[in-house]
């Protein structure tokens, strides 16, 4: 996992569990110093007994032959012994063996009692926001993923829901909008695209404070449960899609709720079984083949992604990435997760630049989603945050020209390659006898930046 600022040395694992053997459980697969949790103890409240990448790899199958792996139980219905019934399974929708063990694993992983899987991220945040009720009063971000946006404007539009938009990045505008209509604060972090850090510690703080019956919803899309485990920081509800990380393949859409408290945990599968969103046999099979795999994988996909900012950032461009130590809320996000992630997004200044770039890509697919093996470029807001209408992406200050890479496990070599020569073939770099440099606009966007980052210190310590 990518270094922390402070490197102490307390010996637990990287994940908030106590190892057994401080001498072998400090030393990763390369010999390197692995750094010590920065997270606040992350407990793992007595369901993990393992370090967090062997409980992935960890299952125990109650299979009649004995299978290692879950067998598909690629069935709707299920035959009872009487007309009364009293079996665990009837029909699929309400519930099935394949989807109740990935739900078993991912409540372990996830520190939770309780994990629910549906078909879709949205589809987990649909079956959440159904605890909310016409009048309900709902704090978000204004840097959020296109389709949470669209689904929030949905519910404020249709559903009498009031949602309040404002910067999660610190406590203070949060506390100006809560009252006791606030039902749920929703939070997310990084934000897709533009990796700003939310401080969920004191968010939630505050928010359980001012009024208890507010829920804080956390969407761990971004660091997965191997980066981060919201549900010890405070978050009463946490969600991801199982699309990226989890599945780790792009090859399934799926999305995980895991929460703590048993009532919250039995209202949303009763959505869930009313309305038939749990995710199918094969999908719960592939998700639990593919989240075996997470550590390995998001290991490599940070150590890729942090040499690639470093790179980009060498070169003169504005990176955002919460592994670089120029990123504003860097001692925020190693205070809350075990690494940077695999998402980093660049700005150009031009959004023709930015579009030759992405085009003269070749290992970087054009696509939209992060966290599966192989990398990927994109334009968010031509792409995945296109839903958000030009002028709120103006009022959010999002860059149209930003480019956000999403990086996969192939040979870091030929990714920083690809990308040399896509920025060279673009014309977003001047190649000089020390080395190549963002020309022009490029340039300009990274010192604007500087300038910017050093009145804004300047105006908070003055
Ligand atoms: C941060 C974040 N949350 C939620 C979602 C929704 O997930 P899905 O596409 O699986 O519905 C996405 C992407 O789609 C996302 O980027
Ligand atoms: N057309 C889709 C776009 C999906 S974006 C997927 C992912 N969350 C990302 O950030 O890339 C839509 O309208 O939802």
């Amino acid at each position: 996992m990518a270094s922390p600022p402070n490197n102490d040395a307390s010996g637990s694992n990287n994940d908030g569990t106590k190892p057994l053997n401080k001498a072998f459980s400090k030393v990763d697969l390369d010999g390197h110093n692995l750094p010590p949790s920065p997270a606040p103890s992350s407990p793992s409240n007595g369901r993990r007994r393992y370090a967090l990448a062997t409980e992935l790899v960890y299952t125990e199958t109650k299979d009649q032959y004995g299978a290692s792996s879950i067998p598909i139980y690629q069935s709707a219905t299920f035959k009872q012994s009487s007309a009364g019934g009293g079996e665990e399974y009837d029909y699929t929708r309400s519930g099935n063996p394949t989807r109740t063990h990935l739900e078993r694993h991912m409540a372990k992983i996830m520190n939770a009692t309780r994990a629910l899987a549906v078909g879709s991220g949205m589809g987990a945040l649909d079956v959440i926001t159904r605890l909310l009720r016409p009048g309900d009063e709902v704090i978000t971000g204004d840097d959020l993923y296109g389709g949470t946006n669209r689904l929030l404007t949905y519910l404020s539009s249709n559903q009498g829901i009031v949602v309040h938009h404002v910067d999660t990045t610190q406590v203070a505008p949060v506390a100006k909008v809560i009252s006791d209509k606030t039902a749920m604060v929703l939070l997310e972090s990084p934000t897709n695209p533009l990796i700003k850090i939310v401080d969920l510690v004191a968010i939630a703080k505050m928010v359980h404070e001012a009024n208890p019956k507010a829920l804080v919803v956390f969407d761990n899309t971004m660091l997965s449960p191997m980066l981060c485990n919201p549900l010890d920081l405070g978050a009463d509800i946490v969600y991801e899609s199982g699309t990226k990380y989890l599945s780790g393949h792009h090859d399934i859409m799926a999305g995980i709720i895991a929460c703590n408290d048993p009532a919250l945990g039995d209202k949303m599968y009763f959505t869930i079984n009313s309305t038939g969103c749990g995710l199918s046999p094969n999908d719960s099979f592939l998700l639990m083949r593919g989240v075996k795999t997470l550590a390995i994988r998001m290991e490599k996909q940070q150590a890729n992604a942090q040499a690639i900012a470093e790179f980009l950032e060498s070169h003169g461009f504005k990176v955002r990435y919460p592994g670089l130590k120029s990123h504003p809320q860097y001692d925020l996000h190693w205070s809350m997760a075990r690494g940077a992630g695999g998402v980093l997004s660049f700005e150009t200044g031009d959004i023709k630049l930015s579009e030759r770039i992405v085009e003269a890509a070749k290992l970087y697919g054009i696509s939209v989603s992060f966290g599966c093996v192989n990398s990927l470029i994109s334009m968010p807001c031509r792409m995945s945050h296109a839903s958000i209408d030009a002028k709120t992406r103006a009022e959010r200050q999002m860059p149209e020209d930003i480019i956000r890479l999403c990086v996969g496990i192939e040979d870091v070599h030929d990714l920083i390659d690809d990308l040399s020569r896509s920025l060279v073939q673009a014309g977003a770099v001047n190649i000089t006898l020390d080395g190549f440099h963002a020309t022009g606009t490029a340039q300009s966007v990274a010192q604007a930046s500087v300038a910017n980052a050093e009145a804004s210190e300047t105006s908070t310590s003055s």
